[in-house]
C-alpha cells in the first residue's frame, strides 16, 4: 500500500505530461529520448530513476550510472539528482546513483585497477593534453605519429569503436613509456587505459556490467567515440540503457562529438526512440518559444523564407565600457533574480569587458575559466597536496577551514580566477563538513580535487550573477541570460568565420553545401546560450571591440541578420 502511494507520488510529478510518463514507465532495455532544451529531459531522468528504485528494478547493492560528457553537464545532473532526492527526504537513496562524467568514471575505475594497465595508483599524475606541441616534442617521430593520428581521428569523429579498440594497445604503450614515466597522464589516455583494462580483464568488465544495473546518459549528443566505446563495454546484456539528448545542443564537435548520434541510435531496431512534447522552461513566454522554433527550423533547412519575425532584445554600447555600464544597469534593475552573462570565448574583448564589469558594483562570480586551463589544474593539485599535508591524521573540521584556505591562497599563483577558485574550494570544504561524516570527508574532498571538479560547487556559491562561457553554462538555467560580445569576430569567432567562410558584406550568413555543417554548429552554440534563460534572453554588443591588438570598429553578429530576427533595444 505504502509502495503504491510512493509510486503514485513519483508519477504525479509528471501527471500532466504523457510523453514524460511514457519514458518513466517504459521497460525497454535500450531507450533514446530526444527533446529540445527545457522539455524536462533531466527532470524525467531523475523521476525515471526514482520509479526504478521504488518498483525494484534497482535491487540492493546495485547502482545506476548517470554519465555525461562535460564536467558542467555532469555537475548539473549531479546537483539536480541530489536536490531532488534530498527534497524527498531520501538522502540514503543517493548512494544508489553514481553521477559523473566519462573521465570521472574512468578515474574511479583506474584508482582501483589502474595497476593492471601500468599506473601507480599511489602517484598523483599531472593531466595534460597529448596533442599539445610541447608534449608531442617528448616523443620520437614514429610514436608521435601514432598519438597524433589517433587523437586526430577521435576529434574528427572519423573512427569506429572497433577501429579504436584495434589501435588502443599501441597508443597506450606509448603513454606508458613516454608519459606515465614523467608522471603525466593525458586526458585521452584516462579513457583509453580504462578501455584496455575492461577489454583485457573480462571479470572486471562483467563486474561493472552487473554493478551498474542501469546506465543513463544526459547530453548524449556530445558523446565522442571514447565515451561511446566505454558505454558499449559497460552495457551488459541485462543492463538498462537510457540516453537523453538534443542534436541542436551539440557543441563539442571540436572534441569529437559524433555527428547525428541520436539519429543513428533511433534507427537501430533494438532501440526504443521516444520524444518529449512540452516546453517547461519557456512555458510562459510565447516570444521565446517562437524564437526556439524558428532557430530549430533554420538550422534544419537553412532556408531564408517563410518565417515569422521575432524580437531579439539587445543592449547596445558605444564601446566596451559603455556596454559594461548598460549590462550592470540591467542587472541592478533585476537584482533579486539569478542572472548569467555568457561569452562565446575568452578573447581579448571578453577580458576587457569583464574588467569593466568587475569595476561596476554588481560583484559577479567569475566562472570564465576552463577546467583544463593549466593554472586551474595547478590550483587543484596544490590544494590537494596541502590538504594531505595538513590533514593526514584527521579530516578537516569547521575551526580549521580559514587556516587551510589561507595556506592554499599563499601557495597558489595569482591568476584571473584565483579568487573564484578559492571561493569554490571554501564551498567544497564547508559542504564536506556539513554533509559527510569524519570517515568519508577526506575521500570526498580528494575525489573532487583530484578530478579537477571544483566547478561543481558553483551552486553552493551564493552569487546571483555568474560570468561563464557558453560551454560552461551547458545544461544550467537562470532567470535572465545576457549573451555578451554579440559581434562579428566574437560570435562567430575567428575560427568559426574561417570555417563558415561565406559571410557577405552586411555580415549575413550565406549557406552553401560546403559550409552547411559549420553554420549549423554555429547556430547550435547560439541556441545553447539562448535556451539557458527562463524569463528573458538578451544579447549585448558594442560598436568597438578588440581584433588582435587593435581596438576596432565592430559590427553586429550575423545572427542578428537571420531572416526571422528583429533587433529590439531594451530601455
Ligand atoms: N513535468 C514537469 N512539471 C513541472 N516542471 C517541469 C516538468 N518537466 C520539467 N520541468 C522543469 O522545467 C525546467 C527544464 O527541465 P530540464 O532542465 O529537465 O530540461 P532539459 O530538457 O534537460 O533542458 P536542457 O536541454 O536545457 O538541459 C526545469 O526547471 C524543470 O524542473
Amino acid at each position: 500500500m505504502k509502495n503504491e502511494k510512493t509510486i503514485n507520488n513519483v508519477l504525479n510529478l509528471a501527471k500532466n505530461d504523457s510523453s514524460q510518463l511514457e519514458v518513466i514507465r517504459n521497460d525497454s532495455k535500450k531507450i533514446v529520448v530526444e527533446a529540445p532544451a527545457g522539455f524536462g529531459k533531466t527532470f524525467t531522468m531523475i523521476n525515471m530513476i526514482k520509479y526504478w528504485i521504488i518498483t525494484g528494478v534497482i535491487t540492493n547493492y546495485k547502482k545506476v550510472l548517470c554519465l555525461s560528457f562535460s564536467v558542467s553537464a555532469a555537475n548539473r545532473m549531479k546537483e539536480s539528482i541530489e536536490s531532488s532526492f534530498i527534497k524527498d527526504n531520501d538522502k540514503r537513496l543517493l548512494r544508489v546513483i553514481k553521477a559523473t562524467n566519462f573521465h570521472g568514471l574512468c578515474r574511479t575505475i583506474l584508482s582501483k585497477y589502474g595497476f593492471l594497465v601500468g599506473l601507480d595508483v599511489k602517484k598523483v599524475y599531472q593531466n595534460m593534453d597529448s596533442s599539445d606541441k610541447k608534449t608531442l616534442s617528448l616523443l620520437p617521430k614514429g610514436e608521435r605519429k601514432v598519438i597524433i593520428d589517433l587523437d586526430t581521428s577521435i576529434k574528427a569523429a572519423s573512427i569506429s569503436s572497433n577501429g579504436l579498440i584495434k589501435k588502443i594497445k599501441n597508443y597506450n604503450n606509448i603513454t606508458r613509456t613516454y608519459f606515465l614515466t614523467q608522471n603525466k597522464l593525458p586526458y585521452n589516455s584516462i579513457i583509453t587505459l580504462t578501455l584496455e583494462l575492461l577489454i583485457d580483464n573480462n571479470q572486471i568488465c562483467e563486474f561493472y556490467q552487473k554493478y551498474f544495473t542501469a546506465i543513463c546518459i544526459d547530453e548524449f549528443q556530445d558523446t565522442n567515440i571514447l565515451g561511446l566505446t566505454l558505454i558499449k563495454l559497460l552495457t551488459g546484456k541485462n543492463t538498462r540503457f537510457v540516453a537523453f539528448g538534443d542534436d541542436m545542443q551539440q557543441i563539442y564537435q571540436f572534441l569529437g562529438a559524433i555527428p547525428s548520434l541520436i539519429d543513428k541510435y533511433s534507427e537501430d531496431s533494438n532501440v526504443k526512440y521516444l520524444t518529449l512534447q512540452n516546453n517547461y522552461r519557456f512555458k510562459n513566454n510565447i516570444e521565446m518559444q517562437l524564437l526556439d522554433c524558428q532557430l530549430r527550423r533554420y538550422k534544419e533547412t537553412l532556408n531564408t523564407e517563410g518565417y515569422t519575425r521575432v524580437s531579439l532584445n539587445t543592449i547596445h554600447g558605444k564601446d566596451l565600457s559603455d556596454e559594461a555600464l548598460k549590462i550592470s544597469e540591467f542587472i541592478k534593475k533585476h537584482s533579486t533574480y539569478k542572472c548569467a552573462v555568457l561569452f562565446s570565448n575568452n578573447s581579448k574583448t571578453t577580458k576587457c569587458l569583464v574588467k569593466y564589469l568587475l569595476n561596476e558594483e554588481i560583484t559577479p562570480f567569475n566562472a570564465l575559466f576552463r577546467d583544463d586551463d593549466q593554472s586551474v589544474i595547478d590550483f587543484h593539485d596544490i590544494a590537494l597536496k596541502i590538504y594531505f599535508e595538513m590533514y593526514r591524521s584527521h579530516p578537516i573540521t569547521n575551526k580549521e577551514v580559514t587556516n587551510y584556505i589561507k595556506k592554499v591562497e599563499k601557495s597558489t599563483s595569482k591568476t584571473d580566477y584565483k579568487q573564484s577558485l578559492l571561493l569554490l574550494l571554501k564551498a567544497l570544504i564547508k559542504k564536506s563538513i556539513k554533509e559527510y561524516s569524519r570517515d568519508n570527508r577526506s575521500e570526498f574532498i580528494s575525489t573532487i580535487l583530484s578530478s579537477y571538479s571544483l566547478r561543481q560547487n558553483l551552486v553552493d556559491v551564493k552569487h546571483n550573477i555568474i560570468l561563464s562561457t557558453i560551454h560552461g553554462a551547458k545544461g544550467l538555467e537562470w532567470d535572465y541570460v545576457i549573451l555578451a560580445n554579440f559581434e562579428y569576430n566574437e560570435l562567430p569567432n575567428y575560427f568559426e568565420i574561417k570555417a563558415i567562410g561565406n559571410i557577405n558584406k552586411n555580415s549575413k550568413l550565406v549557406p552553401n553545401t560546403e559550409n552547411k555543417k559549420d553554420i549549423q554548429d554555429f547556430i547550435n552554440k547560439f541556441y545553447v546560450a539562448f535556451s539557458r534563460s527562463k524569463k528573458e534572453f538578451i544579447v549585448s554588443y558594442s560598436d568597438m571591440h578588440w581584433e588582435g591588438c587593435r581596438y576596432n570598429q565592430a559590427s553586429i553578429s550575423p545572427i542578428a541578420k537571420l531572416p526571422f530576427i528583429e533587433i529590439k533595444e531594451i530601455k
